[in-house]
């Protein structure tokens, strides 16, 4: 039996991606509304209910009113907008979070993509503090760039025509209240939001997530290689995952926007200087890829009971 999906907001940035990872794959069968119906509230309650799986692509007042839509005890959910991922009865589908975390996908009916920046934090941060590595209390500082595509239709207009001469390096974020900081916040096992500096390069996807720490000041003082071997243990054998070894990292001379290219990996490194007890923890992510569409499919896998890489760009 096919599993029939439904993407609510298949004709947007995300949702597009998702639609080619799902292309050919028998063992789904994808319900499609046409594009001039996009919008229409009846097509959309029509195949929402239809579904098995629906991948909700949409602003968040938009995926909150997709799921009223929903009027059956069956139809699964997968919800890419930041609407419903620190929610009462949803569940963060981030399956590498901690040990167990796959397991309690498999049983969920209402599953939160994370968002692309909490994605490349976590996986630096939550072994670490699972470890007992850096102390819940510590004062996490996270920055980094992505590419525009991150910002879906409206920002990939302006870069791409409404705006002369975008800047190739534009920080934003200076309220100190993104809404990736509740998630990052709550999934990290930090006491305290870490304090979040994004920026957007004027490059169409791609995403370095960076978290600087003074190893020296803290109560362990863990080192440089101490890190490195929690990240290696935590993505051990991981098909997505990656940690560049000792070796690996002390032969590059930078990490690019463009790392893992148009795919759903994401490379984690550990950089560092055990003489002056500092270390630059870095991840290298598609914020199409692992950041949004790779992990929406990572995740219907998991709900679906398939092999979880099927579909994925690896
Ligand atoms: N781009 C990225 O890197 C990431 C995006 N996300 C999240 O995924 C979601 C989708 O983002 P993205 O694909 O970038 O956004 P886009 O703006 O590219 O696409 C959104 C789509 O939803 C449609 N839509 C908007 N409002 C409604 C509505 N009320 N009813 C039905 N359809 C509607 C839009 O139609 P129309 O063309 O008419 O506007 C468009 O097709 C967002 O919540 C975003 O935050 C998550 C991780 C990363
Ligand atoms: C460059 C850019 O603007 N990026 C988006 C995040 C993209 C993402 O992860 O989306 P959601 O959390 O909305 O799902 C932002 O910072 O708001």
């Amino acid at each position: 039996m096919t599993t029939q999906v439904f993407i609510d907001g298949g004709h947007g940035t995300t949702g597009i991606e998702i639609a080619e990872r799902l292309a050919g794959r028998p063992e789904l069968s994808i319900i499609t509304v046409p594009e001039e119906r996009r919008r229409d509230a009846v097509a959309r309650r029509d195949a929402l209910n239809a579904a098995d799986i629906v991948i909700l692509c949409l602003p968040d007042d938009a995926a909150r009113e997709a799921v009223t839509l929903i009027d059956n005890d069956r139809t699964r959910v997968i919800d890419a907008s930041t609407a419903h991922r620190v929610a009462e009865g949803w569940t963060y589908g981030f399956p590498e979070l901690e040990p167990g975390h796959r397991e309690r996908l498999t049983q969920s009916r209402f599953v939160a993509n994370p968002g692309c920046w909490p994605t490349g934090f976590l996986a630096l941060v939550r072994p670490l503090v699972l470890a007992g590595l850096l102390p819940a209390d510590w004062p996490v500082t996270v920055s980094g760039a992505s590419g525009y595509s991150g910002g879906g239709k409206a920002m990939i207009a302006e870069y791409e025509g409404e705006v002369e001469s975008p800047s190739a390096f534009r920080p934003y974020g200076l309220t100190l209240a993104h809404k990736h900081v509740p998630e990052m916040t709550r999934y990290s096992g930090l006491a305290y939001p870490p304090l979040f500096a994004p920026a957007v390069a004027n490059a169409y996807r791609g995403m370095i997530v960076e978290v600087p720490l003074q190893l020296r000041a803290m109560p362990d003082a863990p080192t440089v290689e101490d890190i490195r071997a929690a990240l290696a243990q935590a993505y051990a054998g991981s098909p997505i995952v990656s940690v560049a070894s000792a070796e690996e990292s002390a032969g590059m001379s930078g990490v690019t926007l463009e790392h893992v290219g148009a795919t759903d990996r994401l490379a984690l490194f550990v950089f560092g200087n055990e003489d002056t007890g500092q270390a630059r923890l870095v991840a290298a992510l598609d914020n199409l890829g692992k950041g949004a569409a790779g992990a929406a499919v990572q995740n219907l896998n998991i709900l679906a009971g398939l092999p979880e890489t099927a579909g994925l760009r690896l």
